[in-house]
């Protein structure tokens, strides 16, 4: 699926908040406290093991847009199914890690259906130092632009990478797919567990089509007052 150019999206539509609770009520609570100032939700793990998967059903037909969140990786058999599977329960969005087996069986299993999936490159909380742990020789950037490259011939839609990224990303996929960029941080606010992190300004500046904002909206003492700040930055 082929979004159009970022700059027809309104900020709202860009802004994907992560409900990232262990409980249903917890997110339901968030929801009507955000209101109509968001409008996309990603549903992960956390909540998608707590009951979660019934209220992505709620989220859909309240209108919202959904970003399923599980980054699948399987061989890819199973994957193919469980993107097919995804597909069916009417969200906007799903991830799968970036290696070429599940990506390919990933595109096969949206085929037709609508689903955005999108190529989890190298995860935001992983530093040079953590890529070389796991056996890599090749910087973060490289390994993201080589599965961006990836994950182009194996047909995915869109690609998850951070914002340090975010440009030679769109260098390689062009004006229309989604760049969605986690790991975003307002000024003065804590990293926490990611380590590539950007505001908001510069991620859009770099050319993310999309931010995923989770703790610097869930953990502010007024969420809706730390959505909108994120919203004018963007704008
Ligand atoms: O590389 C990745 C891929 C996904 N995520 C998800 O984004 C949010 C980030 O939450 P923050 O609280 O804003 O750090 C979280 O749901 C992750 O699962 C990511 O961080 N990095």
């Amino acid at each position: 699926m082929i979004l159009p150019s970022q700059t027809l999206l309104q900020p709202a539509d860009r802004l994907i908040v992560g409900l990232d609770v262990s409980d249903r009520r917890s997110a339901e609570s968030i929801v009507a406290e955000l209101g109509d100032t968001v409008r996309v939700y990603k549903v992960g793990y956390q909540l998608g093991y707590a009951g979660g998967l019934d209220f992505v059903g709620e989220l859909v037909r309240a209108g919202k847009r959904v970003f399923l969140d599980l980054k699948l990786h399987d061989i890819g058999n199973i994957v193919e199914k469980g993107i097919a599977g995804i597909a069916g329960l009417g969200v906007a969005m799903t991830t799968v890690h970036a290696t070429p087996q599940v990506m390919r069986a990933a595109a096969r299993g949206a085929e037709g259906s609508g689903l955005l999936v999108l190529a989890v490159t190298v995860l935001t909380s992983l530093s040079e130092d953590d890529l070389r742990e796991m056996g890599h020789t090749e910087t973060a950037a490289a390994l993201v632009e080589r599965r961006t490259r990836q994950a182009m011939e194996a047909g995915i839609g869109g690609i998850v990478a951070s914002a340090a990224e975010a440009a030679a990303v769109r260098a390689i996929v062009g004006p229309d797919r989604a760049v969605v960029t986690p790991g975003i941080r307002p000024a003065g606010s804590a990293a926490g567990d990611q380590t590539r992190v950007m505001t908001p300004r510069e991620a859009i500046a770099a050319g993310a089509s999309h931010l995923v904002v989770g703790r610097p909206i869930l953990d502010a003492p007024d969420r809706l007052a730390a959505a909108r700040a994120i919203l004018a930055e963007m704008a």
